[in-house]
């Protein structure tokens, strides 16, 4: 999914999550006084909750500030909680025990500073809710002594942090994971080279950056020649460990801001940024060479590459036309004996 139309879902999946919140805020305002016998405050919270909500859903909806939104939600979840918190028992209140599941929360749907701060937030006000317990309205009418709410103060500072601690080390297990899955939807399973799909976000971004400073630009296409020979002779085993090798020669001999990518099959493709066309030509030879003189497999077999290349030609040229030239290069070299170089014409 693009990151556009996931930014779209997020933003129409916290609207609803807020209409939810407002559905619930009204139900219980209208429904409580049939419940129960409840303090007025009870009623003007219950308003001062539909404004909260009703303004981020506002908010959201007009979508100003969208980096925001997330926090903004947290922090309207937390007005939302903490004066209930504070008119209902203050540490003893039943609403206290939900407390703990706003870090994790924070982690799920922010990141690590919310989950952070989120904690942070929260056990600074329960510290202050344990030590002033006894000044705090306590509307059930029922008072705790000192020593039950240092008692719960303590438990829920100790589980804020453990879900604190709980929201990070999910963080890392879901970094680890995308990083791995992106590595692997980008990457060429067998040569572990850039495959076309990792290669086209280095190519779009840098032929981009070459046409507004209008620096050269080259691309080589390079194909092993031959290689059905290789599979048919020694077994397609060999003619994968001929490929690795010959992924990894090239990968070793080109520069750092080179990209090469395994184009499919036994072809190879480098972006070249800011090469013009004799130096992309001196870089082919070198390449040529050094797989030239090489031996690849336990069987020791000589190899060769024949190598197409072409060059960007101003504003209106693509990434397709600019394959497309490189490719008719390498053809041609085909053409001519295999083992060459040849320049787009
Ligand atoms: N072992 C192995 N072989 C592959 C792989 N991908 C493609 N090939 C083989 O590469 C060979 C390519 O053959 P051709 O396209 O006929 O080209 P060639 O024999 O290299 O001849 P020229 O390119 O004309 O020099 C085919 O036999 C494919 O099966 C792979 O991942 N592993």
């Amino acid at each position: 999914m693009s990151d556009v139309s996931q930014t779209q879902l997020n933003h129409k999946l916290t609207l609803r999550i807020i209409e939810v919140a407002f559905v619930t805020l009204l139900f219980s305002l209208i429904a409580r006084p049939i419940i129960a016998e409840l303090h007025p405050y009870y009623f003007w919270l219950g308003i001062f909750d539909l404004i909260i909500t009703g303004s981020l859903y506002v908010l959201v909806r007009s979508n100003k500030w969208p980096k925001w939104h997330i926090s903004l939600a947290l922090i309207s979840a937390l007005i939302i909680m903490l004066p209930m918190l504070f008119i209902s028992g203050g540490v003893n209140s039943q609403v206290a025990f939900f407390l703990p599941l706003y870090p994790i929360v924070g982690a799920l749907i922010g990141g690590r500073v919310e989950s952070l701060l989120m904690s942070l937030f929260l056990i600074v006000t329960i510290l202050f809710a344990t030590i002033f317990s006894h000044t705090i309205i306590n509307v059930s009418g029922e008072y705790y002594d000192a020593h039950t709410s240092y008692l719960r103060g303590f438990w829920l500072i100790l589980s804020i942090m453990f879900s604190a601690m709980f929201g990070q080390f999910f963080l890392n297990r879901y970094t680890e994971l995308t990083k791995k899955l992106k590595a692997e939807n980008l990457q060429d399973p067998l040569t572990e080279l850039l495959n076309r799909r990792g290669l086209n976000l280095h190519f779009a971004q840098e032929l981009e950056q070459a046409k507004e400073i209008n620096s050269p630009f080259c691309l080589m296409l390079i194909d092993i020649d031959y290689f059905k020979k290789i599979n048919d002779q020694y077994g397609h085993d060999v003619g994968d460990t001929c490929l690795i090798e010959v992924a990894d020669r090239l990968n070793e001999s080109i520069q750092v801001h080179h990209y090469l990518a395994r184009f499919g099959g036994e072809e190879f493709i480098i972006v070249l940024p800011n090469t013009d066309l004799s130096a992309a030509e001196k870089i082919a030879e070198q390449l040529r060479h050094i797989i030239a003189k090489g031996r690849f497999s336990s069987f020791q077999i000589p190899l060769t590459i024949t190598l197409g290349i072409a060059t960007l030609h101003g504003e209106r040229d693509n990434a397709l036309k600019i394959i497309k030239r490189a490719d008719k290069a390498l053809y041609r070299g085909k053409e001519k004996g295999r083992n060459r170089v040849e320049l787009e014409s």
